[in-house]
This record gives structure tokens, C-alpha cells and sequence, in this order.
């Protein structure tokens, strides 16, 4: 089966990933690239400033950009990715859903929409019917559906992974690339020999995003999970990976052990960008760090390292790669799962 699709937002940091990780996809080929009214009519290769490490895709160079609206883009393209920024999304998205697209989305809007699935295919793939209630109440053909902040990606596999210990607080303080901010997000002046201490907007969403993606779907709404989250976000000179260190008081009170085999062994899925092991335990305390260990598993595996028991439950550090896990490969991996179930 092939699916046409489309990215919105391709000239950006993050669709400039969708480019990558779409190029010899085995379901989906790219037939549509959109970006802002001043890039619209360019070819790709003169409209997007290209810094992903690799060349760009030769087909993908010399394609047209268009503008973001539904009638630029083909009819026969079923599926968008998109990596607008959120306040361009919130408007554009509906657009494109009203009008019978499918849309994968990266960008931060409407994510707590209480009818929006906020989906990681490995930990919540139930709660993508939320899309039957969306199409109820909004009376759309399309749909819309989001992956989380990448922050907050990184941390939760490992915390379903302990769920079943009862989780009853979290305590988690990241250390975040320079990538996550944009290429003009952050300057070299700010953040060489440096760490800045605030991530605008980013704890709360670790703090939200986190309960809803845990919480349970009984096929018309989420509860969320009851436990309470504390997030502390710093921006610190790393190109790309976030790191972050977990603090995590359960009821029960398993050993180091238990808690790295319930990591270790926590089910993945069989999807064409899902690593073959959704978390890479380190016996090493060292580990994981982000120039070494950002791009396993493709750059869509969660690494952990560092689990000791304290008073109250664990502690743990975990790794993602921001810009796949926690942006363009999470959007992929979610197209893939509507795939599998028959969204498209
Ligand atoms: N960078 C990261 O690591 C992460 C980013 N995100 C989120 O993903 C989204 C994109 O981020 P990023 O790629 O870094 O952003 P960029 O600024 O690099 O790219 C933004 C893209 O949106 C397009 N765009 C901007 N304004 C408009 C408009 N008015 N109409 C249509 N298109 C427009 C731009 O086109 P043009 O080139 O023509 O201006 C460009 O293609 C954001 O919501 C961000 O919060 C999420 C997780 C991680
Ligand atoms: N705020 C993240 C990147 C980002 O854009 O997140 P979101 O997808 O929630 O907007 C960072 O700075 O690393």
C-alpha cells in the first residue's frame, strides 16, 4: 500500500526531518511541501536554508513549494505532517481537516483538545479513536492528531514502564539541545559557555502533555493519569538530545532491577520507524549521554541510565533524539499507526 503525503511547514527545522525520515519510506511518498507565502512558488532547494546531515533527496530539491492552504494541495494526498509553528497550526490544521485531510502534527496547539488523541504508539495507540468523537463533534472527513512535546516524550516511556509500581509523583529537571528552540531559536552569544535556566511554556507541557498520554480512554474521553508532575527546564549547548533527570515516588517499592527488566522489557510495536527495543537500559552510570547515544535506534529509541532506588521509589536519567523522537519521527510513527488502523 502507498500513501501520498504531504508536509506542512517543510522548509523548517522539523520539516526538514520529515524530508529525511520520509526519503525511501516504504508506505509513504512525499507529494506535496508547503511553507510560508514567501517561500510558495520556489523550488524546495532555493526556499529552505537545508541543514540536516544529509543531502537533500534530488526529487525532493527541485519540487515547488506551495502555500499553506487546502486548495494548494493535491486532493489525491491524504495524509499531512505538520511542523507549522503553533500559532500559524491552530487555524491551518482545522482548515486542512475540515476539508478531509489527515493530519499528523507536531505543533504544540490543541494537544489537551479534549478530543484530540496525544498519541506515542508504544504506550497509548487506544487513544487514537479519540478520532471517532472528534469527527462527531466537528463533523469532519479528516482528523487531527498529535505527537507531545519532545521533552516530555523522552520521560515517558520509562514512566510506563513503571506504572505498574503506581506512580505517585514525578520530579524531573532536563537539560535541552539548542535544536529544540529552531535554528534562530537560541544565538551562540546566549548559550556558548553557557545554561539558561527557562524554557518558555516547556514545564507546564512535561507537566500536562505527561498526564493525558498515561491517562486511560474508555472509547469517549481520557482521564487522566492522577499523579502529580514537576518539571524544571533548562536550555544547555548541545546540538541535538535531550537529557533529562527523573524523580519518581511509587506505592510499591520494586528493587533496581525489577524496575530496569520493566524497562527493558516493555513492549515496542511493529511499525516501519518503531525501534526493535522501545528503551535501551545502561548498566554503565555514565550513560546515556547525548553525542554518544542520540541516534539509536535510528533516533527513535529511549535511552535510561542511572536507576537507583531512593526513599520514596526511583531515580533515573533518560535520553531522546528532539528533533526524531520528539518531533519528526513521532509524527511519522503516528502516521504509520493510522495507517495500521485504518485511518487512511
Ligand atoms: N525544533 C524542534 O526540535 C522542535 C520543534 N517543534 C515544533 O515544531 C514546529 C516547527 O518548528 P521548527 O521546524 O523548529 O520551526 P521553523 O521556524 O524552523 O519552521 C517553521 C515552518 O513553518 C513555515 N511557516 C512559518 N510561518 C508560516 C505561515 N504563516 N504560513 C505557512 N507556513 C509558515 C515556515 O516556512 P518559511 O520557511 O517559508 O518561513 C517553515 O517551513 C513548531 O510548532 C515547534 O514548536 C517541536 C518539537 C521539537
Ligand atoms: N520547546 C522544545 C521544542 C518545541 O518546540 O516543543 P513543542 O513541540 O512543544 O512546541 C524545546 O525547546 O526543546
Amino acid at each position: 500500500m502507498s500513501v501520498r503525503v504531504g508536509i506542512l511547514g517543510a522548509t523548517g527545522a522539523v520539516g526538514q526531518r520529515f524530508i529525511q525520515l520520509l526519503d525511501g519510506h516504504p508506505t509513504f511518498e512525499l507529494a506535496a511541501l508547503t511553507a510560508s507565502e514567501d517561500s510558495a512558488g520556489r523550488p524546495y532547494r532555493e526556499a529552505a536554508k537545508w541543514r540536516v546531515d544529509s543531502p537533500i533527496p534530488v526529487d525532493v530539491a527541485e519540487m515547488t513549494v506551495r502555500e499553506t492552504t487546502p486548495e494548494a494541495v493535491p486532493d489525491d494526498v491524504d495524509l499531512l505532517f505538520s511542523s507549522l509553528p503553533s500559532s500559524v497550526a491552530v487555524d491551518v490544521e482545522e482548515d486542512f481537516a475540515r476539508d478531509g485531510y489527515v493530519i499528523s502534527s507536531n505543533s504544540s496547539n490543541d494537544r489537551l483538545a479534549e478530543d484530540v488523541p496525544l498519541t506515542i504508539p508504544e504506550i497509548n495507540p487506544d487513544h487514537l479513536d479519540l478520532i471517532e468523537v472528534q469527527r462527531d463533534e466537528r463533523g469532519w472527513d479528516g482528523a487531527l492528531v498529535k505527537n507531545p512535546n519532545c521533552s516530555t516524550i523522552t520521560m515517558i516511556p520509562p514512566l510506563a514502564a513503571l506504572d505498574r509500581f503506581g506512580i505517585e509523583r514525578v520530579d524531573v529537571s532536563t537539560l535541552q539541545a539548542v535544536s529544540g528552540a529552531g535554528y534562530s531559536g537560541v544565538t551562540s552569544m546566549e548559550i556558548i559557555d553557557n545554561a539558561i535556566p527557562h524554557i518558555g511554556g516547556e514545564e507546564d507541557k512535561m507537566e500536562t502533555e505527561s498526564r493525558k498520554l498515561l491517562g486511560d480512554f474508555d472509547g469517549a474521553a481520557v482521564t487522566w493519569h492522577d499523579m502529580d508532575v514537576a518539571a524544571s527546564c533548562n536550555r544547555i549547548p548541545t546540538l541535538d538530545g535531550h537529557l533529562e533527570n527523573a524523580f519518581v515516588d511509587l506505592a510499591d517499592d520494586p528493587d533496581v532491577d525489577e524496575v530496569a527488566d520493566a524497562m527493558r522489557e516493555f513492549p515496542g510495536v511493529d511499525l516501519p520507524s518503531a525501534p526493535n527495543q522501545l528503551i535501551h537500559v545502561f548498566d554503565d552510570p555514565e550513560r546515556p549521554q547525548p553525542r554518544m547515544d542520540r541516534m539509536r535506534g535510528q533516533g527513535m529509541q529511549i535511552c535510561v541510565g542511572g536507576v537507583q532506588s531512593t526513599d520514596h521509589g526511583v531515580k533515573f536519567n533518560c535520553l531522546a533524539h528532539n528533533t526524531v523522537r520528539g518531533a519528526a519521527g513521532a509524527s511519522v510513527l503516528n502516521g504509520e499507526l493510522l495507517v495500521e488502523n485504518g485511518y487512511l
